[in-house]
């Protein structure tokens, strides 16, 4: 319904990407050699030329930090790379590990403005000479990426030390759980994961006397369209417009006898907004189709006329 175009850059990966081919601005910050754990180490906290400066988002523009976190190879990257950069599902088997903090500004339109953090899962961020009060307090969402295929013992209790030392530092964090790779999994067998998981999780949180803490849940996959509707809902969460798009979509839809409207950032396919009536993933999908063809040049005037 509305169209934007996508930014992106993101360092320590085999590929890279056609820059800035949906004609969205792009901050370099492929070559800053200083991008990774050893400048935060060493304290670094301001940018060099062309990168993002590591205090950008606590003064002056404020742009949203999103981290993804979680152990290795949990799908971090890969999530990124399908989302933010269009790459089919089946190139990230070809993905490197990161070895890097990859900083990715994401400047889509007025509404999606935000950094992705993408971390390396193998960095202990806990070490003492990690800035990490400085990175939580620039948060808006800690996207905590859990690999459903795999043992989750050991990702659990490193999300719930992820998340209570975020929380100390920062208590307006939006925490969310991608219960991922559920691509292989019965429907029943995916609810029966997500139930064992929110429950540990909050168990854990309840043992430290945490509960207060909110944690959402999310099956995602790369193979479909979940992981579009994932970071959908964790984007909109930092929207502070979105009751205002969401009203202006009822409106639009009681006088026009359309079914069902979507924002849409269209480089991305994350909707910004919906109206008030529930989503169901088919229309969703279809919607995504749509932009697809709409990307690769015929226009739909149906769904880009808002
Ligand atoms: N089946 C399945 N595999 C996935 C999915 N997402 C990612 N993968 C695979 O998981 C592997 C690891 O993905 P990465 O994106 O490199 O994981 P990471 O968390 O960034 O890994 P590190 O950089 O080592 O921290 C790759 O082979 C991906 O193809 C998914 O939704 N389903």
């Amino acid at each position: 319904m509305t169209t934007s175009e996508g930014v992106a850059n993101c360092c320590g990966t085999a590929e890279r990407e056609d820059e800035d081919t949906a004609g969205g601005r792009y901050d370099e910050d492929d070559d800053d050699d200083d991008d990774d754990f050893s400048a935060f180490a060493e304290g670094g906290l301001e940018g060099g030329d062309g990168v993002l400066g590591y205090n950008e988002g606590l003064s002056g523009e404020v742009k949203p930090r999103v981290l993804l976190m979680g152990l290795r190879r949990s799908g971090k990257s890969s999530i990124q790379k399908v989302v933010f950069h269009k790459m089919s599902p089946s190139e990230t088997l070809f993905l490197e590990s990161t070895n890097k903090i990859c900083r990715e500004d994401v400047s889509s339109s007025s509404f999606v403005s935000f950094q992705i953090w993408d971390f390396p899962g193998q960095i202990d961020f806990f070490d003492p000479t990690f800035d990490y009060e400085m990175i939580f307090r620039g948060t808006g969402a800690l996207v905590f990426v859990i690999d459903s295929q795999d043992d989750y013992v050991e990702a659990l209790s490193r999300l719930h030390l992820t998340v209570t030392r975020a929380y100390k530092v920062n208590r307006d964090i939006n925490f969310e759980v991608f219960i991922h790779k559920v691509d292989g999994l019965s429907d029943d067998h995916k609810i029966q994961k997500q139930e064992d998981i929110r429950k540990r999780a909050g168990d854990d949180l309840a043992d430290a006397r945490l509960e207060r803490i909110h944690l959402s849940f999310y099956l995602t996959s790369i193979y479909d369209h979940s992981i579009f509707e994932a970071f959908s809902k964790v984007v909109q969460k930092l929207i502070p417009q979105l009751p205002t798009l969401e009203n202006l979509l009822n409106i639009f839809i009681s006088n026009s006898g359309i079914e069902k409207a979507f924002l849409f950032d269209v480089v991305s396919k994350i909707y910004v907004a919906t109206d008030s009536s529930p989503v169901d993933m088919p229309t969703y999908e279809l919607c995504c189709d749509m932009i697809d063809v709409d990307v690769q040049g015929v226009l739909f005037t149906g769904v880009s006329a808002l």
